[in-house]
């Protein structure tokens, strides 16, 4: 299966600089094999979606609110999302978790609200360094996995270790690999057959250096990439170091 590379913009990009960077991605995507989506701030979904309109690459929202409509304000719904051009999610990213306070609970009541508007979806575990140094990882990952993700997942699981979010620093290849084949092990457990092909992104300071070691790890069936998807170039580079087979 052909690896996914995602770009998470965060909250970065205005008009101009959407557009730049679009304009790049769609000269550089031609010929790719692998799957790409791009996350764009909500301000710019729409018009990054256009922008994008039958190129390969795909767009998504940063996250979405468990209700279809209502007294939300600042909020945006599933539906919203799907208005906008979006057809990905990324749901529990570790800035959500930690800025606005989402728990497990939440975010897998997201991934219902976005499956059942056909979004797909990206959910997003990892530890934190005390968690790690602390020997946790596993049972922190493990329990995130058990409450964030509904009895009908359907999407893609990120492991980012929150320690290497836009830091430079990265786990070590045996660490990425014990952790994505205890994701594939929990996943099984917790899906049976179905928890054996849901794909496994690694996210945090993917890079174009690291980047072909990390996507040749058993179980990583892509990357979520942060700063690097802000720069044409990089994120090109990234997505030319993906498998497509
Ligand atoms: O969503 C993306 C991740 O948080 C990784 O960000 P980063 O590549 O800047 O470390």
């Amino acid at each position: 299966m052909a690896q996914l590379i995602a770009g998470n913009w965060k909250m970065n990009g205005r008009t101009r600089q959407a557009a730049e960077l679009c304009a790049a991605l769609r000269d550089g995507a031609g010929g790719l094999g692998c799957e790409l989506v791009v996350f764009p701030p909500a301000t710019q979904l729409t018009a990054v979606a256009g922008l994008l309109a039958g190129s390969p690459i795909a767009v998504g929202g940063q996250d979405c609110h468990a209700d279809p409509d209502g007294a939300h304000t600042g909020d945006i719904s599933a539906g919203m999302l799907r208005d906008c051009g979006a057809t990905w999610v990324i749901l529990g990213h570790s800035e959500r978790r930690a800025d606005h306070a989402e728990v497990d609970d939440l975010i897998r009541q997201k991934v219902e609200a976005a499956q059942g508007e056909g979004l797909r979806t990206i959910v997003c575990v990892g530890e934190t360094d005390e968690q790690r140094a602390t020997g946790r990882e596993t049972e922190v990952v493990g329990w995130q996995l058990l409450g964030s993700l509904p009895r009908d997942f359907a999407g893609v699981v990120a492991y980012e270790p929150v320690w290497a979010i836009g830091s430079g620093k990265t786990p070590g290849i045996d660490e990425v690999a014990a952790m994505h084949a205890f994701i594939r092990e929990e996943l099984v457990r917790q899906f049976a057959e179905a928890g054996r092909s849901v794909p496994i992104l690694y996210g945090g300071s993917v890079k174009p250096g690291n980047a072909a070691d990390l996507l040749a790890v058993p179980e990583v069936a892509g990357a979520l990439v942060g700063g690097a998807s802000l720069v044409a170039v990089d994120f090109l580079a990234i997505a030319r170091a993906a498998r497509y087979g």
